[in-house]
């Protein structure tokens, strides 16, 4: 079985869509440790309530992005992980770290990349008067929200939608699409190669939607 360890920052519902994927036999792998920058995250009860260990790397007790992250390097490769998931990981990492993990490394970002990388993406949706948004499922490199799409999911804005109801709306698609690219992942169905992302044999796009009508 393939082994995965999981970021967080707080909530941890994408962790917890996971780790309900991987008890159902839906994935093909454990998560194995869930690890937090922020002892008050949520997601560290819930690895708990599933007997999955845990660990608080704190960012506020490292003098630099560096030395926190060769901590945090340290504390995931003890587990010698097939599949790195950052669920709601609210650290940029540096490129010492994501070099020592390319290719294992995914993220979801809560926009239809390459549209709002960073943060607040849902309030700049609707202050852009969008009328569709989403998010995006992509393998972590250097660039902030910038690395290889592997899979998306739209929904729709609404007139009267406020950040949270379209966080929520957008959550759903999320829990979707998160799992199954964590099931490809260690199914070794995944490959991210020079000229794009492969599923198997299948070059996919670089703006694949999983719920386009
Ligand atoms: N090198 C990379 N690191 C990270 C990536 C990435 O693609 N490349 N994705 C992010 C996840 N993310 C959006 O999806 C994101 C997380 C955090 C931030 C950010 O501005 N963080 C601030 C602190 C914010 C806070 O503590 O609330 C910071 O690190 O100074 C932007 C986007 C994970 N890392
Ligand atoms: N830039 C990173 C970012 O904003 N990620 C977003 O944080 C939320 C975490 O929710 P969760 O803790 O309930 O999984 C998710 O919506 C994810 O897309």
């Amino acid at each position: 079985m393939a082994k995965i360890v999981v970021l967080i920052s707080g909530n941890g519902s994408n962790l917890q869509a996971i780790i309900d994927s991987t008890e159902t036999g839906k994935i093909a792998g454990d998560v194995v440790a869930v690890i937090s920058n922020k002892s008050s995250a949520f997601g560290l009860q819930r690895a708990s309530n599933h007997n999955i260990a845990t660990h608080i790397v704190d960012h506020t007790q490292y003098d630099s992005r560096e030395s926190y992250d060769a901590e945090l390097a340290n504390t995931i490769e003890q587990y010698k992980p097939d599949v790195v998931v950052l669920a709601g990981f609210m650290r940029i990492l540096t490129a010492g770290f994501v070099d020592q993990f390319t290719g294992r490394l995914i993220n979801i970002h809560p926009s239809l990349l390459p549209k709002y990388q960073g943060l607040n993406t849902h309030q700049r949706a609707i202050d852009a008067g969008d009328t569709e948004h989403g998010c995006s499922v992509h393998y972590v490199n250097e660039q902030l929200d910038g690395g290889p799409v592997i899979l998306q999911a739209k929904v729709p804005v609404f007139e009267d939608d406020t950040a949270d109801t379209l966080a929520e709306r957008v959550h759903v698609q999320e829990h979707m699409i998160y799992p199954l690219v964590v099931k490809w992942l260690c199914e070794k169905r995944l490959r991210l190669q020079s000229d794009g992302v492969y599923l198997d044999d299948l070059l996919l796009p670089e703006q694949g939607y999983a719920n386009d009508d």
